[in-house]
């Protein structure tokens, strides 16, 4: 091991109250809403294909002309309350807001810059808004924060002269204010979701991702940090050079999601997967129809996957403008908030359950007792469904929608479930008692960074 000063400050998963609650929400909505949101993806006309919260590099917009959006922003049809109860139906136990993406503009009145929703038409603070209206609804409020800043003259993505190194300097304390504001002006957030973290300046700081980890901890004791914050002292991220997770979950897992099988070793940590309903779309895009956009079915089979590996799913919502939600996004709620209301015991306070992944689908496993769930995607034609259990183990029930159904031992650790005839529409749970049987060795090696 090289001995570092801001590497990991501990390893293993955290197990203390506030940790098991964010680990047992596993299921979040994530908010991208900032002046992106007003243009929409398309500017003079045109319309720009790539991530409409990038239409200022993409559209090559000067900063003075990108930054004077926030005089039109008035969103007349923002209801937080009415978000918040959208939320609630669709079964998310928490959402993270982004507070400042890259443009630096910040939905709350920030001290530090005027570049804030204080001064736009709306003026109201519409972070407070939100976080009362989702905490009044019983959902966790997360802060992501975008390290990266557009628009503050002292961001410099790398350090390459004296003047970088003072400029720096001066943002870092700029942002380490902003943040300190972050967590002592709502003191109910729970965690904090750091992007824009991978330019040369900031790995060059590591110093200063360790003391902002330990700042917000300080002022709200319990606080979670994702790895995407942190830089050791030789500027590796998310994994120091003794490969020990920095931070207290993983969060490198940004539309795309571990295999099941190949990648068993996210398990020994923490994890959290962010997952848009378009391609590549995080703020509001006008125009869809340029990637495949993701049905409730493909989405909702990414929270169980998900959950199936002991992670939290992050599924993001680009709002409009006008504070209206899209209807895409709408169904998607409605539709996949109707499977959680039936099935929601098998996502929450649910982890991995160290047994094979097989075709059918995932297996998930609550805290305690010795219950696995199924969760079955692909149906077998001839409505035998094959299981492979852990060596030794036995099956002493299953049943469907609280329904028996048979169990047929047709090999050594191997079954049939005699699934119900019928036309399935959402993917049904099948929950077993199952005793005895050695957890699988899901034991892997350390990972070699
Ligand atoms: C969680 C996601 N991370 C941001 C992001 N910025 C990027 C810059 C370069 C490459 C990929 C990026 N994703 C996206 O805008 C979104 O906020």
């Amino acid at each position: 091991e090289v001995p570092l000063k801001y590497g990991a400050q501990y390893t293993g998963k955290r197990t203390d109250e506030a940790m098991n609650k964010w680990r047992g929400n596993r299921f979040g909505q994530f908010i991208h809403w900032g002046l992106y949101a007003i243009p929409g993806g398309v500017w003079n006309g045109k319309t720009y294909n790539y991530a409409a919260e990038f239409l200022k590099s993409s559209a090559k917009i000067p900063t003075s002309t990108w930054d004077s959006l926030m005089y039109q922003f008035n969103p007349v049809k923002f209801n937080a309350r009415q978000w918040a109860k959208m939320a609630k139906q669709m079964g998310a136990r928490y959402m993270t807001i982004t507070t400042k993406h890259h443009e630096g503009f910040c939905l709350w009145p920030s001290q530090y810059t005027d570049f804030n929703i204080g001064n736009t038409p709306y003026k109201k603070d519409i972070l407070k808004e939100l976080v009362e209206a989702y905490n009044a609804e019983g959902i966790d409020v997360n802060f992501y924060y975008s390290v990266l800043d557009w628009h503050h003259p002292d961001w410099r993505y790398d350090i390459k002269s004296p003047e970088d190194s003072v400029a720096f300097r001066r943002f870092l304390q700029f942002a380490s204010g902003q943040l300190r504001e972050l967590a002592t002006n709502y003191p109910t957030v729970k965690a904090f979701w750091f992007d824009g973290t991978w330019d040369n300046s900031i790995k060059k700081n590591g110093w200063w991702t360790l003391e902002v980890e330990q700042m917000l901890k300080k002022i709200r004791p319990g606080a979670v940090v994702n790895s995407r914050l942190r830089a050791d002292d030789f500027g590796k991220r998310h994994i120091d050079s003794n490969g020990k997770l920095m931070g207290d979950y993983e969060s490198g897992y940004e539309r795309r999601l571990p295999n099941p099988v190949k990648d068993v070793q996210v398990t020994r940590w923490d994890w959290e997967a962010c997952m848009t309903v378009p391609e590549n779309q995080w703020g509001y895009h006008k125009d869809w129809s340029v990637s495949h956009v993701k049905s409730p079915l493909e989405l909702l089979e990414m929270l169980v996957h998900t959950t199936s590996m002991g992670g939290n799913f992050l599924l993001n919502f680009g709002p409009a403008g006008d504070g209206s939600i899209r209807a895409e996004e709408q169904h998607i709620a409605r539709t996949i908030g109707a499977w959680m209301q039936q099935n929601g015991q098998v996502i929450y306070d649910c982890d991995y359950a160290g047994w094979e992944k097989q075709d059918w689908g995932y297996f998930t496993k609550p805290r305690t007792g010795n219950i696995v769930n199924m969760v079955v995607f692909n149906i077998p034609v001839n409505g035998l469904l094959k299981v492979k259990v852990p060596a030794g183990t036995k099956i002493s029930k299953a049943t469907l929608a609280g329904k028996n159904v048979k169990v047929e031992e047709i090999a050594k650790d191997q079954f049939f479930i005699h699934l119900p005839q019928q036309a399935y529409k959402m993917p049904p749970v099948i929950v077993l008692e199952a005793v005895g049987g050695a957890k699988t060795n899901a034991q892997y090696q350390e990972a070699k960074t």
